[in-house]
């Protein structure tokens, strides 16, 4: 029996992060993890590139673009969905998770899912480096766990 399991390395590697705009005040501290994880695990910060769209809803396009370039060897997405008084909400996380989850499907680019979908501000500032870590650190670790492991198979 053979068990893969990816490396989590980064010499060498090309990340782009698509990350929204909306909710800036959260999503910048995602951005900022995701940075500093990636530089730590070692990715050069020169071959770490960022696209900042407008909201959430937009991220999946730019990262079909940006996994269809065939530049990077992963792809971060970073947003904050914060639920409002409408059902607005539901269908912002309804797209851009099936859109996120279409890229890599498609592209075989690891595609990371880094967009927070809380009921509250108090939730998403949690996951953005406070009482519950950083999601855009903890998708730097995946995205390079995936390219790792998908040069084992
Ligand atoms: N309410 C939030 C949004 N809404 C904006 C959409 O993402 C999109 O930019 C707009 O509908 C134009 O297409 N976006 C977030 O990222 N977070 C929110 O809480
Ligand atoms: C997630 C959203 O789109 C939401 O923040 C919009 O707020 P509202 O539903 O009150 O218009």
């Amino acid at each position: 029996m053979t068990t893969f399991n990816g490396n989590v390395t980064g010499q060498g590697r090309k990340i782009a992060i698509a990350v929204a705009r909306f909710n800036s005040f959260v999503t910048t501290q995602l951005l900022n993890g995701a940075q500093d994880a990636l530089v730590r695990y070692g990715v050069a910060s020169d071959d770490i590139d960022v696209a900042w769209v407008p909201g959430a809803f937009e991220i999946a396009t730019i990262a079909n673009q940006l996994a269809k370039s065939g530049r990077y060897d992963g792809i971060i997405t970073l947003g904050a969905v914060i639920r409002g008084e409408t059902s607005h909400y539901d269908y912002v996380c309804s797209a851009v998770s099936r859109g996120v989850a279409q890229v890599g499907l498609e592209t075989s680019v690891p595609t990371m899912f880094g967009v927070l979908t809380t009921d509250t501000v108090d939730q998403a500032i949690n996951r953005a480096g406070v009482k519950s870590g950083n999601k855009g650190a903890d998708c730097a670790q995946s995205v390079l766990e995936m390219i790792d492991l998908k040069r084992q198979l």
